[in-house]
């Protein structure tokens, strides 16, 4: 049975692929333009990170993206293994200055891309805070008075230092995951498994 395969085509990719290659598939590049390569087997296609788990929640039988986008897009789709690449956090980050912690942000205009995860956050510790949807380059938001505080991911710290800002709570350890289409694991359970005994070997 064939198995339709979507990875992320920005900063997660290559080692999405490296880690499928040292599973023993195979990778054959789609031509020129061509946006798939149909294969027997596998049939790797690339997507923006945020559409992946949208394309494995409707019909693609296998994804990897960021644990952050799987929870903020919400979609419908199993996380069997978690995977030891693209690690970061998503905190809470003020300008370096003020001396705050999240319990007094009540009435707070937060920016980020990821308003989901944020307003679940602040409703779990009871702190009504009003969100505004950025696409990209948050930590402007603060420096420019929009928002009050931003919610985005942390990795080296380096773009916080650099924009005089700091973290003041981790929300969400983060990682790659891999993903999979709820019926296609039940229809094509024996090959599927077998492509998670497989990853779960892998060391990178
Ligand atoms: N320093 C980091 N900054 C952002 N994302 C990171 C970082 N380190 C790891 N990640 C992971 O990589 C994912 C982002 O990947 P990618 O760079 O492809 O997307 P993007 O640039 O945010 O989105 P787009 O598809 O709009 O270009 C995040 O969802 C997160 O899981
Ligand atoms: O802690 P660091 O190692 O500095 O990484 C974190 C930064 O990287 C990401 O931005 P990205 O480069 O994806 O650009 P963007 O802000 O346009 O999304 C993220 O949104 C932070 O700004």
């Amino acid at each position: 049975m064939s198995l339709n395969i979507v990875l992320p085509s920005g900063r997660l990719l290559n080692k999405s692929k490296e880690y499928f290659i040292k599973s023993g598939i195979e990778i054959k590049e789609p031509e020129g333009r061509k946006l798939t390569n149909i294969n027997d087997d596998y049939s790797f296609f690339y997507s923006r990170v945020f559409d992946v788990p949208v394309y494995v929640e409707n019909g693609i039988d296998i994804g990897i993206c960021g644990l952050d986008v799987v929870l903020e897009r919400n979609n419908d789709v199993y996380i069997p293994l978690k995977l030891p690449f693209g690690e970061c956090r998503m905190s809470v980050i003020v300008e370096k200055e003020k001396d705050l912690d999240v319990s007094k942000m009540e009435g707070y205009t937060i920016a980020t891309k990821f308003p989901n995860i944020t307003q679940k956050f602040f409703d779990s510790i009871g702190v009504k805070v009003k969100t505004i949807k950025l696409h990209g380059a948050i930590e402007l938001a603060v420096k420019t008075g929009v928002a009050d505080a931003i919610v985005d991911i942390v990795d080296t710290g380096r773009t916080l230092k650099e924009n005089g800002l700091k973290e003041i709570e981790n929300i969400k350890d983060i990682s790659s995951v891999l993903i999979v289409n709820r019926i296609s694991m039940k229809r094509k359970n024996k090959e599927i498994k077998e492509i998670i005994k497989n990853l779960k070997e892998v060391s990178i």
